[in-house]
């Protein structure tokens, strides 16, 4: 789970005064929005409902799911788990309920892919376990291919040595900077990050709107004694 700001109109309790505008502290955006802060229309003195208009600024809740050069981290634990991968222990996920892959240094666990590869399921239980770049790169996949190889990929194979005659790109440029996890997380915290007016607008400005709420009514109070 992740918070990140977020714009967008929304609904939120606000304190009107006559048929005017007043500004409210409410839920504003879609799903799941909350502490949005929005200028909402309301008829009447007092506090009521009301629909918000323009930019509503506030935390949001999120799945954890970031996409991130082209790969999709489900989650944290998941990203942690991209680390060096000892070429015995690969050796052990050689079968249909556990397949996992070697290609160009890279860790895939297959075994939610088998079903769907195009090529078939049996050419990859063949290289459960085992290195099977050669035989990947003889059928010439595509980059769509390669792509699904970001995707399932799980670690990298300890002690692989990057080669200069990876001729895709793809594969080369992302070899030389490796995500590791640690820079996962800073980019996680970096989608936290709220910039200081926005503190201001969530909490300081709806105590505002009341206390000038509370002292129209007190004047009116005042003034029909
Ligand atoms: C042992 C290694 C592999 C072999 C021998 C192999 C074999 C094949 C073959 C024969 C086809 C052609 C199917 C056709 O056109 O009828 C194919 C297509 C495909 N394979 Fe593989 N494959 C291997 C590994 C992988 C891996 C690891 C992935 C991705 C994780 C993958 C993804 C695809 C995709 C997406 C296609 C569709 C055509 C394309 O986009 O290139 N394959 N494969």
């Amino acid at each position: 789970m992740v918070m990140t700001n977020f714009t967008g109109t929304g609904i939120g309790f606000g304190a009107g005064i006559g048929c005017g505008f007043g500004v409210g502290w409410g839920f504003g955006g879609m799903p799941l929005n909350f502490l949005g802060l929005g200028v909402g229309g309301g008829c009447g003195v007092g506090v009521g409902l009301g629909w918000g208009f323009g930019s509503a600024f506030g935390s949001q809740y999120r799945n954890s799911r970031v996409t991130f050069d082209g790969t999709d981290f489900i989650n944290k634990e998941r990203s942690e788990e991209r680390d060096l991968k000892d070429p015995a222990k690969v050796a052990q996920h050689k079968s249909k309920q556990d397949c996992w892959i070697i290609i160009h240094g890279r860790v895939i666990d297959v075994t939610k892919f088998l079903e769907e590869h195009p090529g078939g399921e049996e050419v990859l239980i063949e290289s459960a376990g085992k290195d099977a770049t050669k035989e990947f790169e003889d059928i010439g996949h595509s980059k769509a291919a390669k792509n699904y190889i970001l995707k399932y990929q799980i670690g990298y194979l300890q002690g692989y040595k990057i080669q200069d005659d990876d001729d895709d790109n793809l594969f080369t440029d992302s070899y030389k900077e490796p995500i590791k996890a640690k820079e996962i997380e800073a980019f996680v915290i970096k989608l936290n990050f709220k910039p200081k007016h926005l503190v201001f607008f969530e909490y300081f400005v709806p105590f505002l709107a009341a206390a000038f709420f509370l002292y129209y009514r007190y004047l009116n109070g005042a003034l029909q004694l």
